[in-house]
C-alpha cells in the first residue's frame, strides 16, 4: 500500500524513472540489498522498485516523525541506534534469524547518512555483516546522480531522470566475518564505478574525496 503511494509522487515532482536489471531480483530466498543514498527523494527509487517481502533499515529518529513514522513502523521498518555500535550491530543479528525464520529481504543504504555530493561515502559494515551471517545474496542498487535537477544549496528543483540499475548478485556462501572487509570495498568500488556510469560524470580518484580512508581501486 504505502509503496503504491508513493510511487505517485514521482508525477508531482516531474520524475522520471529509468530502471535496467530488475530481473535480477528474481531469485528465491532472503537477500540484502544495499544502495546510494542522495536524499529523501530516493524513498520514490525506493518503492519504485521494492521487491515484495523487503523491509528496511532505518535510524530510529525516524519513528518519532509523527504518522511517517507510525507508517514506517506498521510497514516493517527496523530501527536501529546509529549512535551505539552494539545496540545496532545485536539488532541486526536478529534481522539475520528473521530474514531465514520468514525468507524477508532487507534493504540497507551503507552510507548511513544522506550524501548528495555526486560521489558515494564510505561505506559502513553492518549489510555486509548481515548477508554473510544470513549467507544471503548481496544485490547492489544504483540511482545516478540527482544534483542536475536537485540541489538544495543552489535552490535548484527541476524535473528530471534517474537512471536506476541493478546488478548481478553476489552470492555470500561460505564467506566468513573475515571476509566483510573484502566484501565491502569490492562492492564499494563496484557500485561507485556504476553510479559514475550512470551519471555521466567523471570519476575522480578515492583519496582525494575520502582523506585515503579507502584506497584507490
Ligand atoms: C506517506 C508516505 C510515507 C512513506 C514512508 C516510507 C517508508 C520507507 C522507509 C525507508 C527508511 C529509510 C531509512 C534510511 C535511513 O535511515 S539510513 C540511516 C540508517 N541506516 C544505517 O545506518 C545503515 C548503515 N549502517 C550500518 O550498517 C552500520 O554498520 C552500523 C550497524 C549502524 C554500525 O555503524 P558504525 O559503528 O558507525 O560503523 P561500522 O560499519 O564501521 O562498524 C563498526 C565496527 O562494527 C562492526 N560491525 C558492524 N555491524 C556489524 C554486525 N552486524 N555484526 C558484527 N560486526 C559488525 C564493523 O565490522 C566494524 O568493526 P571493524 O572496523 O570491521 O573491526
Ligand atoms: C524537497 C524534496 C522533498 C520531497 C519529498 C518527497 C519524497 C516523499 C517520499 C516519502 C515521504 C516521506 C518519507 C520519509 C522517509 C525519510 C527517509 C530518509 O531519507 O531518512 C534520512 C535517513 O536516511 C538518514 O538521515 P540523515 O541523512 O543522517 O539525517
Amino acid at each position: 500500500i504505502i509503496a503504491n503511494i508513493v510511487k505517485t509522487f514521482k508525477y508531482i515532482y516531474g520524475l522520471r524513472f529509468e530502471v535496467q536489471g530488475l530481473e535480477n531480483f528474481e531469485v528465491e530466498g532472503p537477500c540484502v540489498i544495499v544502495s546510494n543514498h542522495q536524499s529523501i527523494l530516493d524513498m520514490m527509487g525506493l518503492m519504485e522498485i521494492l521487491p515484495d517481502d523487503c523491509v528496511q533499515i532505518g535510524k530510529k529518529e525516524l519513528l518519532y516523525t509523527g504518522p511517517v513514522g507510525l507508517i514506517m513502523y506498521l510497514g516493517g521498518v527496523i530501527f536501529i541506534n546509529r549512535k551505539s555500535t552494539s545496540n545496532a550491530k545485536t539488532v541486526m543479528s536478529g534481522v539475520a534469524q528473521t530474514m531465514l525464520d520468514e525468507n524477508v529481504k532487507v534493504w540497507v543504504y551503507p552510507e548511513g547518512t544522506r550524501n548528495g555530493n555526486g560521489d558515494l561515502l564510505p561505506f559502513k559494515k553492518g549489510a555486509f555483516h548481515l548477508a554473510v551471517q544470513a549467507q544471503a545474496n548481496l544485490f547492489t542498487v544504483l540511482y545516478s546522480s540527482f544534483t542536475s535537477f536537485y540541489n538544495p544549496a543552489k535552490k535548484l528543483f527541476i524535473s528530471g531522470k534517474i537512471r536506476v540499475e541493478v546488478l548481478q548478485p553476489i552470492e555470500t556462501k561460505g564467506l566468513t566475518a573475515e571476509d566483510v572487509a573484502d566484501l565491502t570495498e569490492r562492492c564499494y568500488c563496484t557500485m561507485r564505478e556504476t553510479f559514475f556510469r550512470l551519471s555521466g560524470t567523471a570519476r575522480e580518484p578515492l583519496a582525494s574525496r575520502h582523506n585515503g580512508l579507502l584506497p584507490d581501486p
